[in-house]
């Protein structure tokens, strides 16, 4: 039973988020670029800790970097309106393509620090992230289970499962980009994807808008 309703973080979902040749377009990058995905380091600490995250990451995005750009950027004011992100607008982008497969997960978290002895962690020196969207797709039939991205209630950021806590699930579904403020704390949910084939995982683009902050 959950014993307190707390506060949820915005959370923005733009459904059928790139034109369909752009989608098919990453979904045949990725699968051709397995080779450049490597485990996946947790959030600015270049340490591979399994126990937190397990999933496959890489910076390389190959000739469609340019549209994918721009598309994050087209979609930036409407996500800062949605989600309440005040202040001027974000200066740099950071892209990482992430790829789930049989067994993954990352353990919650911010992806900023927040804090006693924080430091930024944007993707220019000084800057940090303001705003987190990740775009989710996959080949079809999909054949992963899971993986939800769950995001909790304002206060800590949970150590384990804490089933008691106010989350919100989103389905990581075709197609669709979500953004929620690089403060809130979420965690993917576990993936089954049985065969655990590669060009059947959970990819996802995610997107770091990131600024200076006062
Ligand atoms: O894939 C997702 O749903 C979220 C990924 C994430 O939280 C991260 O890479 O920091
Ligand atoms: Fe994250």
């Amino acid at each position: 039973m959950t014993a307190f309703e707390l506060p949820l973080p915005p959370v923005v979902r733009v459904p059928d988020f790139l034109a369909g040749h752009e989608h098919r377009a990453l979904l045949d990058w990725v699968i051709s670029a397995k080779e450049l995905f490597r485990p996946a380091t947790i959030t600015h600490e270049s340490k591979v800790d399994p126990t937190r995250r397990i999933s496959l990451t890489t910076a390389k995005l190959g000739g469609l970097e340019p549209m994918l750009r721009e598309r994050m950027l087209d979609a930036l004011p409407r996500l800062m309106a949605d989600t309440g992100t005040a202040g001027p607008p974000p200066t740099s982008l950071e892209l990482e393509l992430a790829a789930h497969g049989d067994g993954a997960y990352f353990r919650p978290h911010t992806d900023i620090q927040v804090g006693r002895g924080r430091h930024p962690v944007g993707a220019k020196p000084g800057e940090d992230r303001v705003l987190s969207a990740v775009y989710y797709f996959h080949v079809e039939p999909k054949a992963f289970s899971g993986g939800e991205l769950r995001l909790f209630s304002f206060g800590p950021t949970p150590e384990d499962d804490d089933n008691d806590r106010t989350h919100v699930d989103v389905e990581p579904a075709q197609n669709l980009l979500v953004a929620f403020p690089s403060w809130a704390p979420h965690e993917v949910r576990p993936v089954s994807c049985p065969g655990n084939r590669f060009e059947q995982f959970r990819f996802s683009l995610n997107c770091w808008y990131c600024r200076t902050l006062g």
